[in-house]
């Protein structure tokens, strides 16, 4: 079994992939806020012995599955809203949906989004540092011959303007492929522990790309850095989004690997640098090496060899990371990246 990570107590969260044979109660010991599965099929977020288990279509044989496991050392309490599940520990709450496989998604992403974010404001959680969402055909055309992205984008932007978020204050996120079950997605937000959007300088903010991208923009921060207080500002984590072959708003290297791969890791090198974290008010110098719990996501199956082997010479060995065949945001668009700073 993977090791439980020893920053439980410290006050940020924490999180480890784990085997899923391996994720049983008797191993956990009770101390989990919830389980996403990347596994070969989709299931709905639910309750299971205590923590948030939520089923990702993401792996295409049983080999490529694996669990992210939220860890805690407090009591957990749980419950259900309107199909959207939720699990908290007095200050981390963690809250997953998913919209069942549909013609449009504006409406039913705005009416699940709005779900999460009220039982957000309820529940006194409101700092969300990270979003996570799986969508299914995300490149294909809806029945209104809107690519689905787009569409999910549109409802995403309107539950966001309904909750008064504004642009700045939205986290960071991945919005990927998946391979089937509609759109899935989880949250996570803090109650006391103070995060900061971090934007990159080499990069237009997503919520500013231009019409030509869809109606409305996605809205994400290129990273979130969380801090355990607002006054202490040292220590924090960086939760790096889903990030890719794009420079200002454009993708480059169409159709070119290697290259789209370097520029990939070139955005987040640059996104977690001093300096640029330093515009953000933020005092850490990091790098690829220090990068955890990385999740690659690759288009064709057979650039995967290529993509790892480019991956392990900037990643620390001891990093958890997992490659998984799935399409990406835009048609253009072979690989993408994310993970966080611990
Ligand atoms: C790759 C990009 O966007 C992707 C889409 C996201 C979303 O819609 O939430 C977030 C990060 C990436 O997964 C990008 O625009 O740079």
């Amino acid at each position: 079994m993977t090791q439980v990570n020893p920053a439980v107590g410290l006050g940020l969260p924490s999180s480890t992939f784990m085997n899923p044979a391996d994720v049983t109660d008797a191993v956990l010991g009770g101390n989990v806020l919830g389980v996403v599965n990347y596994t070969t099929e989709p299931t709905d977020p639910g309750i299971e012995n205590g923590a948030l288990t939520i089923g990702l279509h993401m792996a295409h044989t049983a080999d490529e599955a694996f669990a992210e496991v939220w860890i805690t050392d407090r009591p957990v309490e749980t419950g259900v809203v309107r199909e959207v599940a939720y699990a908290h520990d007095g200050e981390y709450l963690i809250v997953a949906g998913r919209i069942p496989q549909a013609g449009r998604y504006t409406e039913a992403t705005r009416a699940a989004y709005c779900t999460a974010l009220e039982l957000m404001d309820g529940l006194g959680y409101k700092n969300c540092f990270r979003m996570w969402n799986f969508v299914a055909d995300i490149n294909g055309d809806n029945a209104d011959g809107l690519e689905v992205y787009r569409d999910f984008c549109r409802g995403r932007a309107e539950a966001f303007e309904l909750f008064h978020f504004g642009d700045q204050e939205v986290p960071s996120a991945t919005g990927i492929g998946a391979l089937g079950g509609g759109i899935s997605f989880y949250f996570l937000v803090s109650r006391s522990a103070a995060p900061t959007s971090v934007e990159n300088s080499k990069q237009v903010s997503a919520y500013h790309y231009p019409q030509q991208y869809g109606p409305r923009p996605p809205k994400f921060a290129r990273a979130t850095y969380l801090a355990e207080t607002h006054t202490d500002r040292s220590g924090g984590q960086i939760y790096v989004s889903g990030t890719a072959s794009i420079r200002g708003h454009e993708t480059l290297h169409e159709g070119d690997l290697v290259k789209q791969v370097e520029l990939s890791l070139d955005n987040i090198a640059h996104l977690i640098s001093r300096d640029n974290l330093a515009a953000h008010e933020i005092e850490r110098r990091t790098g690829l090496s220090d990068l955890d719990n990385i999740k690659v996501y690759v288009r064709h199956r057979e650039d995967i060899p290529v993509v790892r082997r480019m991956c392990s010479e900037y990643f620390s060995p001891a990093a958890r990371t997992a490659y998984l065949n799935v399409d990406v945001c835009r048609s253009g668009l072979l690989v993408e990246i994310e993970g966080i700073v611990p």
